[in-house]
């Protein structure tokens, strides 16, 4: 298996929904016969050793996190030249698994620069008893409260990007 088949999957989140996500889609990449390396956004110092990369951030108000953000903007030049899937996760309660967010606008601006593919929404997971603050506490009760993650569907589309992967890049 040569470097250039090597891919990131880097992910930026507060309370492990995402990084659970990252996990699973480096699982099937793998599974796929890629080199996986599945890092935090803000472990990342560069991307040139990979021949695809996945980014994926939790969405917190409306917002990516900082950490995915800055790893889009370091590396701009270098993700350009390579094959770039997105995704965030964040949508809970009812229609969370259908729900499609866009970007915020710096990511989208950013996306562009990067010609990356089309983001996929993923649902998240809100926790009453790990959040923090009255705010995060009331959007965390109720029918928003559990775990909207769809592993089904987040393995369908790691087992497409990794489909993907091995077409564009050389190998
Ligand atoms: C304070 C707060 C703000 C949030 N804002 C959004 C939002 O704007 N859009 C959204 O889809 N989900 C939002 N969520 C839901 C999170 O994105 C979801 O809980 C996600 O799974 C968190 O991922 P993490 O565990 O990796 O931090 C918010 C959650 C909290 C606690």
């Amino acid at each position: 298996m040569g470097r250039m088949t090597a891919v990131l999957v880097a992910y930026a989140g507060r309370h492990g929904g995402t990084r659970q996500i990252a996990e699973v889609i480096a699982a099937e990449l793998g599974a796929a016969g890629l080199t996986v390396d599945v890092r935090d956004a803000a472990d990342v110092a560069g991307v040139e050793h990979y021949g695809a990369v996945v980014v994926g951030s939790a969405l917190y108000y409306h917002r990516w996190r900082p950490e995915a953000v800055r790893l889009l903007e370091r590396n701009a030049r270098a993700l350009a030249e390579r094959p770039v899937w997105l995704f965030h996760s964040g949508p809970c309660g009812p229609g969370a698994a259908t729900h499609q967010v866009s970007l915020p606008a710096k990511v989208a601006l950013l996306a562009a620069r990067i010609d990356a593919e089309r983001t996929v929404t993923f649902g998240g997971r809100l926790d009453p008893a790990t959040v923090h603050g009255l705010i995060p506490k009331l959007l965390a009760s109720g029918r928003r409260a559990g775990d909207f993650r769809d592993w089904d569907r987040i393995k369908a589309w790691a087992r497409d990007v990794g489909r993907r992967v091995r077409t564009r890049v050389a190998l």
